[in-house]
């Protein structure tokens, strides 16, 4: 589904990613770990076209990707949830989703798939006409991940979703990510919370530096502890 074939970027001078590969199956859920500083967030930066250099070949269901603008990139199935949520103030939940839909295809069922994604989401269900940025931050974040979700993207690309975020809706949230697995969606998930990520992932890669060091199934990561406290520690 997503393949990541030999993707280098700079920050003006500096080489942040030197030649990571990999890919994420259909229906998989893969984590990308490492230490601060690894190269994570510029890795799913890169991939939606945020760096001004990046070089490479990258591809959804064999369709490159790297050089197509946002809209295209859309329209190709890529969704992106950053760290920082970007919950429109002033708007409620609903209204907030309802920016996830800019095809003009799926706008006509909206009102459908808004019902549809809020019974995936419970905690927005009871809160679709509050204003999004009255909710807490686990509460926002699992609108920003309803908003990528409702253009029913083929791959969506997740950084540290529990980042910052009380651990009762830690634990919330990564069941939702088992949830949105059983229903076939495939994620590619920065996380730092090492141990819970493995535990609803497939398969994990670690990167170190800009390179990818390691990679193995998720089972077979959280069984070695060598690995994970050389290229994890936080
Ligand atoms: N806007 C920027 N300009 C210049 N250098 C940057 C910028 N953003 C990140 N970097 C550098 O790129 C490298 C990779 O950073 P990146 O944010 O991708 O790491 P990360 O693995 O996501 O870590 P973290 O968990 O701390 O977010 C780091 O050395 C960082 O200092």
């Amino acid at each position: 589904m997503l393949r990541i074939e030999n993707l280098n970027a700079w920050y003006d001078r500096s080489h942040v990613l030197q030649g990571v590969s990999l890919e994420v199956n259909k229906g998989e859920i893969v984590t990308l770990m490492g230490r601060n500083g690894a190269g994570k967030t510029t890795t799913l930066r890169s991939l939606m076209g945020l760096l001004p250099k990046r070089e490479g070949k990258t591809t959804i269901d064999g369709t490159s990707f790297l050089d197509l603008a946002a809209h295209e990139r859309y329209h190709l199935g890529l969704a992106y949830v950053p760290e920082d949520r970007r919950i429109v103030p002033g708007l409620t939940v609903k209204e907030n989703l309802e920016l996830g839909v800019i095809s003009k295809k799926n706008r006509g069922d909206m009102s459908a798939l808004v019902d549809e994604i809020a019974e995936t989401f419970p905690r927005l269900k009871e809160r679709l006409y509050q204003d999004g940025t009255s909710m807490s931050g686990g509460e926002q974040q699992m609108l920003a991940i309803a908003r990528a979700m409702i253009a029913k993207p083929k791959v969506i690309l997740l950084d540290e979703p529990s980042e910052g975020i009380m651990p009762v809706l830690v634990e919330e949230m990564f069941e939702l990510f088992a949830k949105l697995k059983q229903q076939g969606v495939t994620i590619l998930l920065v996380e730092q919370n090492v141990q819970q990520a493995l535990k609803i992932s497939d398969r994990a890669y670690i990167l170190d530096q800009g390179q990818i060091v390691f990679h193995d199934t998720a089972q077979n990561l959280l069984n070695n502890d060598e690995i994970q406290q050389k290229y994890c520690a936080v």
